[in-house]
């Protein structure tokens, strides 16, 4: 069969990402337009789902489903999905903190492979402010003996936004 006539066994599944109690629902878009579809942009895709809050302190939380599009081993999420979704949620908690930025660098630790279809728990920090830059931690799991993946993301404030 080729690839263009197979069929995903998984097409529109229903995922339940649902937050924890005291979360709100942070309308991401709202705040940053665009720049969430590579990641966010098809909410009822293959590839990810993903729905971002926040908790009474302020914190960004996600849930994101892993979808069988971003499988790279077997079975397992492709790395670069993983760095994508770091990439996007360590950013957008630096702009949900108040901080317009860009990411400067990016340090991504694969702790366990990720299964695909799957939803997994992101949580991010602001851990520093220096001038223009913000550090932001991050990291991605199931539960608190399964880390996926550990996030530090360096940002830069845009002058002038
Ligand atoms: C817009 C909506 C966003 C929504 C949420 C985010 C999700 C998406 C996040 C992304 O994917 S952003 C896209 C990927 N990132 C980029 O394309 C950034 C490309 N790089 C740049 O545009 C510039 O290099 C940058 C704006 C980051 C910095 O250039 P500048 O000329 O404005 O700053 P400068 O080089 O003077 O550096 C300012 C400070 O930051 C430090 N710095 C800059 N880039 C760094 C870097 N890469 N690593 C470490 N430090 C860095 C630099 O050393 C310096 O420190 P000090 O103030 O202590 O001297």
């Amino acid at each position: 069969m080729s690839a263009s006539n197979r069929v995903s066994d998984t097409a529109n599944p229903s995922v339940d990402l649902s937050g924890e109690e005291g979360w709100n629902e942070f309308d991401a878009p709202s705040l940053v337009g665009d720049s969430l579809r590579f990641v966010s942009g098809e909410p009822d895709g293959n590839r990810f789902r993903t729905r971002y809050y926040r908790d009474a302190e302020q914190h960004l939380h996600a849930r994101i489903w892993f979808g069988p599009e971003t499988e790279g081993p077997p079975g397992h999420a492709h790395g670069g999905s993983i760095a994508a979704v770091m990439d996007e949620a360590l950013g957008l908690a630096a702009w949900a903190a108040g901080y317009p930025i860009v990411v400067g660098n990016l340090n991504v630790s694969f702790r366990a492979m990720l299964p695909i279809k799957k939803v997994v728990t992101l949580e991010s920090q602001v851990v520093s402010v220096e001038g223009r830059k913000v550090m932001i931690h991050g990291k991605l799991f199931c539960d608190e003996e399964t880390v996926y993946a550990e996030g530090q993301c360096l940002c830069i404030t845009i002058p002038g936004r």
